[in-house]
């Protein structure tokens, strides 16, 4: 195929140079699509049709469509119709198909397969409970960015991934069930099924920041999708230059959706009913619209619900029409140019600035910031004293380029330009991560999909801005889509059981009613909890239980009775933990509260062991990667080492932000997770007594 489509001579075929280079393009781009990828099988499964339109026939099913050098298909894209029993069939539910193979690969070579019948009488190879290849998949030690799962796609996730373009979807999903995965399915298989409405109107995936987007960048060009946007929301409303950063109670105020209205109200303020007539001079004649039909225009402009900025370009033209009116009246015969002319007559430019001026958005927003009483008139009645205190800046700024603008503030300016201008409208937006949105950023998301619809991912558990979900309804509805469909998962392919039943403490702390999530792994992964002597507790003993964890051993100090080198032995210990890890195989995650890391970049340089940024993909020679709690979620690791809990929790401005904080780095671990602590671990997490020792 790939053949077929470098050996195209497009010379004889286009008619013009425009066309030339649109077929060139695409020419180039199915190029890329059927690249070869060396670790990437062309097919991972097959189904054998027993009944149904398909009887007797069998098909390959792979990431992409196969055909042989005479167009008869040879392997069928996982994301056609016959391709869907192979995720969905069941002895109960057949759908038709006889067998179900599943193929297994080593680094792209063919190594295994596996069969299970879905008719007839229950034999040994008749539907196995759990496919081995399937937990292979699953537990498969993790290196380098994410992948795709489209081999190993679950029933229940593959409904989401297949619900229909028009609808939006929300999944609530504990940590490591599979939420991003759906997601970027998702619009894998709507651009398939809807690929030239989605060329036109674009798709984009929002995820929390640029390390999360680099750890999924490669997830959708693997399946052949090499047009799909990646933004953070940040990047959607970079109007202005961020350089500060609010204070909770400011920026809960402007994450708040009343914020909206008072921006609309403040920017309707600017609309000043004419007292005057305007008066248009043409050759000897002068016409007069009196201010009271100017006021009706205008005021009739207000009353539809057009776009200010729309509407201020409507008015010269309403104007002009009443002008030409009362030409016609006057028994003169005006033409559309007339119109124009009048539109453009100073009097009426003046009229319409006087009464519709053009506002900047950002300038709007900057005047509600700095000047109390044009936020207070605005403000009226949505906002209380303090709120507005809360907002305004203590020095109020010059002008738009030197004011000091938060991310909050941004999303307050991309509200106003909305109401000046429509944005315009993708056709799907993925937006992961979503229980960390203020209101008011549903709302800049949702304008980004106003005419399309959404797949929105998330765990309210795992929130942790002031302003976090509290519920799926509100934020849907703050996006724009309140008929939502809201999904749940609940298997888990990420964190072992172990590990996550001990993450799971915190639940009713920080967000009961929530469910556990219930691990698919069958390995049972490790958990160990170690103790640096020297903490606030040593000498009370109560958080000093005894234990034999795999190992206890490595590097710690004794004793450290002095902060500094109790501090050291802690990091020593820390240090030690990693190196264990590096033993085994997979990547390595050192997770730690943001303050703590210099201190712990300092002693793994000190101790010789290189580490990544998390925004640096690992690979077999690099394995190691240091990353700020503030950055955790989203990604895993196979082996974490997570570093002092307790600070972790001090580092988030509420106890519950900080528990919520905890349980993101706690659920990053794919086979173990151990925890370093030396002051005493959250209470929250000390119930039925894991295995502790002490080094
Ligand atoms: N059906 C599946 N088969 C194999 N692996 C899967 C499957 N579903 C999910 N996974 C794997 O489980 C891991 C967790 O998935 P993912 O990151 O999508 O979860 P999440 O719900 O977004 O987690 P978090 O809440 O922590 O962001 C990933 O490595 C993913 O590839």
């Amino acid at each position: 195929m790939r053949k077929e489509v470098e050996a195209l001579d497009i010379a004889d075929v286009t008619a013009n140079w425009v066309n030339k280079q649109a077929l060139e393009a695409r020419t180039e781009q199915r190029i890329r699509e059927l690249a070869d990828l060396a670790h990437t099988p062309l097919f991972f499964g097959r189904l054998d049709y027993g009944g149904g339109a398909h009887e007797g026939h069998h098909f390959y099913i792979g990431r992409r469509h196969v055909h042989d050098a005479v167009g008869e298909p040879m392997v069928l894209d996982w994301r056609a119709p016959v391709s869907q029993p192979f995720y969905q069939a069941s002895r109960t539910v057949p759908l038709g198909v006889d067998l179900r193979r599943r193929f297994g690969y080593t680094g792209g070579e063919l190594t295994a397969y596996e069969d299970e019948r879905l008719t007839g009488p229950a034999g040994p190879d008749a539907a196995p409970r759990t496919s081995r290849l399937l937990q292979e998949e699953i537990e498969r030690p993790r290196v380098g960015p994410m992948r795709d799962i489209v081999a190993t796609i679950q029933p229940e996730q593959d409904e989401i991934v297949r619900s229909g373009l028009g609808g939006t979807v929300c999944v609530q999903g504990g940590p490591g069930t599979g939420k991003t995965a759906v997601g970027l399915h998702r619009v894998a298989y709507l651009l398939y099924a809807h690929r030239e409405r989605l060329a036109r109107t674009g798709t984009l995936v929002i995820g929390p920041n640029r390390s999360f987007l680099h750890y999924i960048e490669q997830v959708l060009p693997a399946l052949g999708e090499l047009e799909v946007a990646q933004a953070t929301v940040a990047d959607l409303v970079a109007h202005v230059e961020v350089r500060s950063v609010d204070a909770p109670t400011a920026a809960l105020v402007k994450g708040d959706a009343r914020m909206a209205e008072v921006l609309r109200r403040a920017l309707r303020s600017y609309i000043t009913l004419p007292t005057e007539p305007v008066v248009v001079e043409r050759g000897s004649r002068r016409w007069r619209i009196p201010a009271y039909e100017l006021a009706e225009i205008v005021t009739e402009l207000q009353e539809r619900e057009i776009r200010y900025g729309a509407a201020g370009e409507a008015l010269p033209q309403r104007i002009a029409h009443a002008v030409l009116v009362r030409m016609e009246e006057a028994g003169e015969a005006p033409d559309d140019r007339v119109q124009d002319a009048v539109a453009r007559h100073h009097a009426v430019k003046a009229a319409v600035k006087a009464v519709w001026p053009r506002v900047d958005p950002a300038k709007l927003v900057l005047r509600l910031l700095s000047e109390p009483e044009f936020l207070a008139a605005h403000a009226e009645g949505l906002l209380g004293a303090e709120e507005q205190r809360a907002i305004v800046w203590a020095k109020p700024a010059r002008g738009v380029k030197s004011a000091k603008w938060s991310a909050a503030d941004a999303v307050l300016i991309d509200e106003a330009q909305d109401l000046v201008q429509r944005t315009p409208s993708l056709g799907h937006v993925v937006l992961d991560e979503a229980q960390d949105l203020s209101p008011m950023q549903y709302r800049a998301v949702g304008r980004r999909c106003s005419t399309g619809s959404a797949t929105v991912l998330g765990d309210l558990a795992q929130g942790t801005t002031p302003w976090a979900t509290a519920g799926w309804r509100e934020a849907l509805a703050h996006l724009g889509k309140p008929d939502a469909v809201v999904e749940e998962l609940t298997a888990g392919f990420r964190v072992p059981r172990e590990v996550i039943s001990y993450a799971s403490r915190l639940l009713p702390h920080m967000s009961p009613g929530l469910r556990e999530v219930s691990s698919v792994r069958e390995a049972p992964g490790s958990l160990d909890v170690h103790r640096v002597p020297g903490g606030a507790e040593d000498g009370a003993g109560t958080a000093d239980t005894e234990g034999s964890a795999e190992d206890g051993s490595e590097g710690g100090s004794q004793g450290g009775a002095e902060d500094g080198a109790a501090g050291g032995a802690l990091d020593a210990a820390v240090v030690g933990a990693c190196r264990t890890a590096l033993l085994r195989e997979g990547s390595i995650g050192l997770i730690a509260a943001d303050v703590r890391i210099p201190a712990l970049a300092a002693a793994l340089t000190a101790a010789g062991l290189p580490f990544l940024d998390p925004g640096r993909e690992t690979t077999a020679e690099s394995r190691l990667t240091l990353v700020p709690a503030s950055l955790a979620k989203g990604l895993e690791y196979d082996y974490v080492v997570l570093d002092e809990p307790a600070a972790v929790v001090d580092g988030e401005p509420d106890e519950r932000t900080g528990l919520r904080r905890l349980y993101v780095v706690l659920t990053r671990a794919v086979s173990g997770l151990t925890v370093v602590h030396r002051r005493p671990l959250p209470h929250q997490l000390a119930a039925p007594g894991p295995r502790e020792s002490t080094l």
